[in-house]
């Protein structure tokens, strides 16, 4: 099947994987254009769908399609699409970022050799030394700069700043925006699928983030909505009782009462301007969507 635009980049099918009481069971989709957050604690699943993503783990059950093709069908063509960045892979650590240089070169035939020892230079990641005498952030970096080295139209990075400093993150973020800004293969908008931890970098960066609580998807919506119209509220036993509860999603308990999520933030303003409402992070309709109890 040829690759459509109306396709997705990444479509996953209700997915499912078990690994003893851990179940995944994931449906998501990433956009061409679009850079879609992948976001859940620990043990959420994240790295499982990645892995099952790129063909790495079989799944049980569910259908992966990338670029319109189950992953078994992609060419070597289509998979040089793709810029990968995964926590426990890479190139050995006995090598050095020239040795690794030499393979990309053979290995992909869009690597573009003097971009990437540019930006290699540029962040400082010596050409010598053997990776495994890197630091953590320079690990990540390089991980980063290899992602991006070969003109991928996807990039599936998985926790990619992990151990960067806020400016190297603030930097690589950088880098990955004029990434996607920039055309792929004949024109074709790139498209990004990235889990972090740090939820400020998905808030920064992308269009749209899908939140994943013990395997399942609890939440998916564009970035600019979930930030403009969901709102924390902070109410005493009083006002929880006065409130009207239509628009509450999820709510714990405090030791002042309660701590509330709505998506209807402005309702809320408007109708009660006297209680407490806090915008909401990523993180905190995170936390109240998964651990809060359903109202
Ligand atoms: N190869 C494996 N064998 C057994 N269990 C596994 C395996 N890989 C993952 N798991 C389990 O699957 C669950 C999901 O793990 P996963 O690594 O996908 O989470 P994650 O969201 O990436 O977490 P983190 O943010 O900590 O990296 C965990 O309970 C983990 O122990």
């Amino acid at each position: 099947m040829e690759n459509h635009m109306n396709d997705g980049m990444v479509q996953l099918n209700k997915v499912t994987k078990a690994y003893g009481s851990f179940q995944l069971d994931c449906s998501m989709e990433v956009q061409p254009g679009m850079a879609t957050g992948f976001v859940g604690a620990n043990g959420a699943g994240k790295t499982t769908t990645f892995q099952i993503l790129l063909g790495l783990v079989p799944p049980e059950t569910g259908e992966i399609r990338i670029f319109g093709k189950p992953y078994t069908e992609l060419t070597a063509k289509d998979r040089e699409r793709i810029g990968v960045s995964l926590a426990d892979s890479g190139f050995s650590q006995f090598l050095t970022v020239r040795d690794v240089t030499a393979i990309l070169r053979n290995l992909y035939t869009r690597f573009d050799e003097a971009r990437f020892l540019e930006k290699c230079q540029r962040y400082e990641l010596p050409a010598n030394k053997k990776i495994k005498d890197f630091s953590t952030g320079m690990q990540a970096k390089l991980k980063l700069l290899i992602a991006m080295s070969h003109d991928a139209d996807l990039l599936i990075l998985d926790e990619p700043t992990l151990g960067l400093d806020v400016m190297s993150r603030e930097a690589m973020l950088e880098e990955l925006q004029e990434y996607l800004d920039s055309e792929g293969t004949g024109g074709a908008p790139r498209s990004v699928l990235i889990s972090s931890h740090i939820s400020s970098d998905l808030e920064k960066f992308c269009d749209d983030i899908y939140m994943i609580d013990r395997g399942k998807i609890v939440l998916h919506g564009e970035t600019d909505v979930l930030l403009d119209s969901y709102g924390i509220l902070k109410v005493d036993e009083r006002q929880y009782q006065a409130l009207d509860r239509r628009y509450l999603l999820a709510g714990m308990r405090e030791a002042y009462g309660y701590r509330l999520l709505t998506n209807e933030r402005r309702y809320y303003q408007e109708n009660y301007p006297d209680l407490v409402m806090e915008k909401g992070s990523i993180d905190d309709i995170l936390i109240l969507t998964a651990r809060g109890e359903k109202l």
